[in-house]
């Protein structure tokens, strides 16, 4: 089954590639020219519905199924802050590198140095037949700094629960195992069998 995935983030698709070995998984950009989509939904799922449906109309081919991650961060000391801004943290423009700095000096001036928090994603499914969504969740510490660089985004600064270090630091296959994203994909699968 061919899979298109409404995103622009390398990232996402390097990790839903290895998530999804037996399907056919390609970013939208490979087809039709990357456009901007604006997500101004008010929760994760709503942001990758969002996504899915403009991906899914710009195809204009009725028979590709669409998926897309709406994902995020967020920080209990900062009272669930970035969440579904986590993109747009340090500003609309700012990388990856940006938001991440960001989020640090934003813990440390609450005056800790870790804090519990959680990782959202949304995958939406997008098909002539209907729209689908599920969520999945990874929960850890936010530190007020960044070791290794492995993952992506908020990565350097997250350690998942049961662990001692960052996803900067651990292996991908262990992200593959914990991560909020496979486990919204776990769902997804199921009912990308049943359609
Ligand atoms: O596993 C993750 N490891 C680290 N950081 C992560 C992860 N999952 C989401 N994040 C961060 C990156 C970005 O700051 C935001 C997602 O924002 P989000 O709008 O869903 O994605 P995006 O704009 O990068 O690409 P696109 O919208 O084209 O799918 O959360
Ligand atoms: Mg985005």
């Amino acid at each position: 089954m061919k899979l298109v995935l409404a995103t622009s983030n390398k990232g996402k698709v390097r990790e839903i590639q290895a998530l999804c070995e037996d399907y056919e998984v390609i970013p939208y950009s490979e087809l039709i020219q990357e456009f901007e989509i604006v997500e101004d939904g008010s929760s994760f799922k709503e942001n990758a519905l969002i996504k899915a449906r403009a991906v899914y109309k710009a195809l204009n081919n009725e028979d590709v199924i669409v998926l897309a991650d709406d994902s995020g961060i967020s920080v209990d000391v900062l009272d669930g802050k970035p969440g579904i801004y986590s993109a747009r943290h340090a500003g609309s423009d700012a990388n990856d590198k940006d938001n991440l700095y960001k989020l640090i000096e934003d813990i440390k001036a609450e005056n800790v140095e870790s804090s519990p928090a959680h990782y959202t994603a949304a995958i939406a499914i997008v098909t002539k037949n209907g729209e689908y969504s599920v969520h999945g969740w990874m929960h850890g510490t936010a530190l007020a700094k960044a070791i290794g660089d492995g993952g992506f985004g908020y990565d350097p600064m997250f350690i998942p629960l049961g662990y001692d270090k960052t996803l900067g630091e651990l292996n991908d296959e262990i992200k593959k195992k914990l991560s909020h994203r496979a486990k919204a994909l776990s769902l997804a699968k199921k009912i990308l069998q049943s359609i």
